[in-house]
């Protein structure tokens, strides 16, 4: 085992470009565990998620129709958007204006996928994370839904998360201190995912695309499963 990881430790280490690419459906534990991996790996950390939240509320506070295309999309394009790069923590500011906790409503929930279905919207919000992937030097944990296929299909490492419905269902419900009813957590974990899966596909991994499966691992088990992955990715030479 140390033997394997030698090329990978040096990659890991020394300040060569590691980019890790990690998709998923909703709940799958995207963030948790990028935030997680990024931290002991020492990288950078970017949720993408939180970008097309953050425009969906800028649009709805602004009484912006989010089914009108082109006004989405000329938002996507003139809005500031500011957000913390490193795992610790989290803020989100869209025009200066604090919304890190406001985006994680089950309103925005409800209404994301409006925007994330609009081509527009995500060609500016993908060229947005790219800009961010070159400005953290190329050493960054990067997660959402197309990020191993269309931000970053030349990363280092590039993964799936997954897990079985009922983990995710039961996970979004723990993590929403059991505030939502069966129904609203169907419509928030798998309608989401069934209404984002017509633009970008999450669910199964492209090739060269490594998966893990964390339904019956937890936290933990899940985070060294992933840094053992990226750690084989590197080793077995990936896209340089
Ligand atoms: N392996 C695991 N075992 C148990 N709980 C987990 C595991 N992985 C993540 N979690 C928990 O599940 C919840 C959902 O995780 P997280 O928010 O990271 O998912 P996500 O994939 O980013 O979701 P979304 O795409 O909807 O934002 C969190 O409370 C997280 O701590
Ligand atoms: N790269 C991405 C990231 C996110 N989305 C969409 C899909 C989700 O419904 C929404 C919010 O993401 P979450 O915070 O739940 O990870 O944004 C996407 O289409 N592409």
């Amino acid at each position: 085992m140390e033997g394997h990881s030698v090329t990978a430790s040096v990659q890991l280490r020394q300040g060569k470009p590691l980019v890790i690419a990690i998709d998923g459906p909703s709940g799958s534990g995207k963030s948790s565990v990028s935030k997680a991996v990024a931290k002991r790996l020492g990288l950078a950390f970017l949720d993408t998620g939180a970008m097309y939240r953050a425009l969906t509320w800028h649009c709805l506070n602004g009484r912006i129709d989010l089914h009108d295309a082109a006004a989405v999309e000329a938002a996507a394009r003139t809005i500031s958007l500011e957000q913390n790069l490193t795992p610790e923590g989290e803020f989100v500011k869209v025009n200066g204006i604090t919304v890190t906790e406001p985006i994680r409503d089950p309103e925005i929930s409800k209404n994301v996928s409006a925007v994330a279905t609009n081509l527009g919207a995500r060609k500016e919000l993908v060229r947005r994370q790219q800009a961010v992937i070159a400005q953290c030097g190329h050493r960054i944990v990067v997660e959402g839904r197309d990020i191993t296929t269309v931000v970053a299909p030349q990363a280092q490492a590039r993964l799936i998360l997954t897990a079985s419905e009922e983990a995710r269902m039961r996970r979004r419900g723990l993590q929403l201190g059991g505030t939502q009813s069966a129904e609203q957590l169907v419509q928030q974990v798998l309608a989401r995912d069934a209404k984002d899966s017509t633009v970008v596909d999450f669910q199964r991994a492209a090739d060269g695309v490594y998966t893990v499966d964390s339904s019956d691992l937890d936290f933990e088990e899940t985070v060294t499963a992933v840094i053992n992955v990226v750690r084989s990715a590197v080793n077995e030479g990936p896209a340089a």
